[in-house]
């Protein structure tokens, strides 16, 4: 590296990386792909990269990302959130549908895809609503959301729960026509309704919290698997919270049920203890465990059980999030510190080597999402989709320090191990050393 800025647009040699934490070897990114790895000569006009100690790995892909535009764009951009994306080591996330208005028509889908491609630092892929305005009751136009130059494939109501059973088959039996997938917000409203936000336990009793069991999560899984097997469908849990959930998520996979899963970088380390200091932005939907449920997410995320880290990123403006807890906002942000928080938790602690970081932060999300261009082999002729990364440097977080629009960090003040040195969207630097490249 020189002390010139970097060039977004170049022919790049990538000297001495690990790529997925294996032995070293040159990457050269040339016209979009990778062109080579192992021994590089430098083309001329080439920029190399000193990526001695670092780590590449596919591009990251986020399932489960809130952009906030349409309509709340005091909170979040198509712009501020790909650039925390791109920052946070991402090349493509899914754009839920819990906007306003709602993702839930062919054009709405293709405007946050034109948005996203406008921009250009992540592939910004719509997520569909599953019913018409989020409202439960009717289903929205989940085929023409499919056909549509957007080419849909997820569908969520996320924010809520699909929570009528008939209608919840109905959308498995539609999707499958196209290979889509169900996204589901596991919470049985009787059981935790709206005003639900702490853990149901002797803490939420102690802190006066209306309380958000376990059950309330675990009982639309077992059913939503069972929905699954009955429509040879796939369906996808959310950010899975509770070790009952992993248990039925193990189970319907060991019958051979079409049933994926993710969990966010929250739940794999923050706690409900966390909750005594009625700091608002720990309160989060599904809401902080025990540790013992930590505990069953990491072994069910290193054991494959669950398929995918997904950030959940929520970002919410100050005058909806700094209330008392009971009035504010669920949600905090995940794009930036994901793959800190994921090298931090299982990569040091031995769960979790760098091929299965890939997998479940890169792969397998463009999978379940049918995203073919993403996440795919650090290998000659695929795209340049790849982020490096040092995994030895520490990294204090400061929530001033962030390319998104809102400041709810739950990781201000953290130290976490592993550093974002660069991300490349096919060949192009679109994040270089604490830059974002526009
Ligand atoms: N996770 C949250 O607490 N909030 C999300 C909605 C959701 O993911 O359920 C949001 O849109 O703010
Ligand atoms: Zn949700
Ligand atoms: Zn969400």
């Amino acid at each position: 590296m020189g002390d010139k800025a970097i060039q977004a647009d170049s022919t790049y040699v990538v000297r001495g990386v690990s790529p997925l934490g294996g032995e070293s070897a040159d990457l050269l990114i040339r016209d979009g792909a990778i062109a080579k790895v192992g021994k590089v000569s430098v083309p001329k006009g080439a920029t190399v990269i000193d990526a001695d100690g670092l780590v590449a790995l596919p591009g990251l892909v986020d399932l489960h990302t809130h952009l906030r535009e349409p309509g709340r764009e005091d909170a979040e951009t198509i712009e501020t959130g790909s650039a925390a994306a791109a920052a946070g080591g991402f090349t493509a996330v899914l754009a839920m549908a819990n906007t306003n208005p709602v993702t839930d028509t062919a054009e709405a889908a293709e405007r946050v895809r034109d948005l996203g491609d406008k921009v250009g630092l992540v592939d910004v892929q719509p997520v569909g609503a599953v019913t018409k305005g989020l409202a439960g009751e009717e289903l929205a136009e989940l085929g023409l959301m499919a056909r549509s130059r957007a080419g849909v494939r997820v569908f969520s109501d996320d924010g809520k729960c699909v929570h009528d059973a008939r209608l919840m088959r109905r959308a498995l039996e539609y999707v499958k026509a196209f290979g889509g997938v169900v996204s589901q917000h596991a919470q049985e409203p009787r059981l935790a309704d709206g005003q639900a936000c702490c853990h149901e336990g002797e803490l939420s009793g102690r802190l006066g919290l209306p309380g958000w069991p376990g059950v309330a999560e675990e009982v639309i899984v077992a059913r939503d698997v069972m929905l699954a097997r009955h429509t040879a469908s796939r369906v996808h849990i959310a950010h899975v919270s509770t070790a009952g959930s992993v248990d039925m998520i193990r189970w319907a996979k060991a019958q051979g049920i079409a049933v994926t899963a993710e969990v966010t970088p929250h739940h794999l380390l923050l706690t409900t203890d966390l909750l005594t200091g009625f700091d608002p932005v720990f309160k989060v939907n599904p809401p902080l465990r025990p540790a013992e449920d930590v505990e069953a997410l990491r072994t069910a995320l290193a054991d494959g059980t669950i398929d995918a880290v997904a950030t959940d990123h929520a970002p919410h403006a100050r005058h909806d999030k700094e209330h008392a807890f009971a009035e504010a906002a669920f949600g905090m942000l995940g794009l930036e510190q994901a793959l800190s928080v994921v090298t931090t938790v299982m990569v040091d602690s031995g769960l979790m080597a760098w091929p299965e970081v890939a997998s479940a932060m890169s792969t397998r999300p463009a999978e379940i999402a049918g995203l073919t261009g993403q996440g795919r082999p650090l290998a000659e002729g695929e795209p340049a989709n790849v982020v490096l990364l040092d995994p030895e440097a520490t990294v204090t977080v400061n929530r001033e320090q962030s390319q998104s629009l809102s400041r709810n960090n739950p990781w201000h003040g953290r130290e976490l191990k592993g550093r974002i040195h660069s991300t490349f969207l096919r060949g192009r630097a679109t994040y270089f050393d604490g830059e974002v490249l526009q």
